[in-house]
């Protein structure tokens, strides 16, 4: 598939706009969206309205809905804050780091009884304005803020967008579906759904 010549968005406007046209077609091209993902440069005034954070757990902010095609948003990890191992609901799923460091431990999906518990396959720490990729093909992950004094802000795409996942545990294999939801949308907080779901984390 051809890929069109990566042109550097020079704001999150400019990215969201690229993102929209490169999401005309159905078929999604990995490669292009990684690239143009990782050229935007990231400048907090292109993204601190929408980065709010909680005390206790990461939070997700959406950004854009994609015309439909994907969901972009933005998520705020305070000091510690981790998810739980999940999978992506078949869907294309870019991390790019915005600020800080993020650690992501990939592991196999687990297929039979496991008394190690599950399979561990690689760990490695995304760096600023890195744009790490996954989709459930490649496995599940945990990702982490580890550092104890840095905050963390990261910009994910998934497309198609998806409202829930499967949470793992980590030392039976056991999966428990759960919904997704966004602490903010656009930049206002919505209080309702976050104090329904059990969220990934
Ligand atoms: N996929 C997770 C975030 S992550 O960095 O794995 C979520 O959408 O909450
Ligand atoms: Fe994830």
């Amino acid at each position: 598939m051809e890929q069109t010549e990566v042109i550097k968005p020079e704001t999150l406007d400019d990215l969201i706009k690229t993102l929209h046209k490169i999401f005309e077609n159905d078929s999604v091209n990995v490669e292009e969206v990684q690239s143009i993902m990782e050229a935007y440069e990231s400048n907090p005034q292109d993204w601190m309205k929408f980065a709010k954070f909680d005390q206790y757990r990461y939070t997700r902010n959406l950004v854009d809905e994609g015309n439909g095609k994907f969901n972009l948003m933005i998520l705020c990890w305070g000091e510690g804050h981790g998810s739980s191992i999940h999978d992506h609901t078949d869907a294309h799923c870019f991390l790019k780091l915005l600020q800080g460091q993020l650690k992501e431990t990939l592991f196999e999906w687990p297929d039979r009884k496991l008394p190690a518990g599950m399979v561990q396959k690689s760990q490695r720490v995304l760096l600023e304005n890195q744009c790490a990729y996954i989709n459930d093909s490649i496995g599940l992950h945990r990702v982490e803020n580890v550092s104890h004094t840095e905050s963390a802000v990261s910009l994910h795409l998934y497309s198609p967008p998806f409202q829930a996942c499967q949470t793992f545990d980590q030392r039976t294999g056991h999966r428990n579906a759960v919904k997704m939801t966004f602490w903010s949308r656009y930049g206002e907080r919505t209080p309702y759904e976050t104090t329904v779901s059990q969220e990934n984390n």
